[in-house]
């Protein structure tokens, strides 16, 4: 079995490219849905997520918005919720690996692959890349982020440039989408694994 990471910075194009993977055949772990899912209604984390930062779930289910303005400026805070949340997701990544251990290859979409230094556990490390304007440009169109939010952002994640250097294959998402997933084919070609594996 081959194992591929695919990360890169906010807005580059990761869910959109890890889809392109799924629709290929290839088994796709989603670390920030496995976080949505752990932080959401009845998730595992709600209690200690509470229990660290009162006043940020509500009804069994943590508050985004609250959660992140109560770590997204602070790098004690936001590493304390790592320290909660990172350990879980590691654990649902093993066991989507057994439950899927007779596939050819999987996909693991992780934005904080390098920052958490887990690229060593992977074959190849596939990095989503498109220029620092056109991330931004994407980045504030969605609905409730601002330029605060995204700088604050930013700032916590490794530069995209270091990421570029450091990836066995870059993927650029300045183009059409055509263009991306032709990208995502060349790479499946590149290791061996044709489309509808
Ligand atoms: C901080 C939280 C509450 C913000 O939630 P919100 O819905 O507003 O934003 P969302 O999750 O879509 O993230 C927005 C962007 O921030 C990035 N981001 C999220 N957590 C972090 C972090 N710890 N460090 C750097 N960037 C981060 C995401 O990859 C994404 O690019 C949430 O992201 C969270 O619980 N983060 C901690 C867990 C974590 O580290 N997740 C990363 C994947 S394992
Ligand atoms: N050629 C392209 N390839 C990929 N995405 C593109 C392309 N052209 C435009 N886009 C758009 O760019 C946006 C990329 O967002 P996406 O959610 O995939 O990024 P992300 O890296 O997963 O973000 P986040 O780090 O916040 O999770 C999408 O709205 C997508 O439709």
């Amino acid at each position: 079995m081959i194992t591929l990471a695919l990360t890169g910075s906010i807005g580059m194009g990761k869910s959109t490219v890890a889809a392109m993977f799924a629709e290929a055949g290839i088994p796709t772990f989603d670390a920030d849905a496995t976080v949505r899912d752990l932080q959401g209604p009845g998730g595992r984390l709600v209690p200690l997520i509470e229990a660290r930062f009162p006043g940020t779930t509500c009804e069994g289910a943590v508050v985004r918005e609250a959660l992140s303005a109560a770590v997204l400026g602070d790098r004690d805070e936001l590493a304390a919720l790592e320290a909660i949340v990172h350990p879980a997701v590691h654990h649902e990544r093993t066991r989507f690996i057994i439950e899927n251990s007779d596939a050819p290859a999987l996909l693991f979409d992780i934005p904080l692959l390098f920052e958490t230094g887990g690229d060593a556990a992977f074959d190849k490390v596939i990095v989503v890349s498109a220029s620092p304007q056109l991330q931004r440009e994407r980045v504030l169109s969605r609905p409730g982020m601002t330029k605060r939010k995204f700088e604050q952002i930013l700032s916590r994640q490794l530069p995209d440039e270091e990421k570029r250097a450091r990836a066995d294959f870059i993927i650029d998402t300045s183009g059409s989408i055509e263009q991306t997933r032709a990208q995502v084919h060349a790479i499946l070609a590149c290791l061996g694994l044709a489309a509808g594996v």
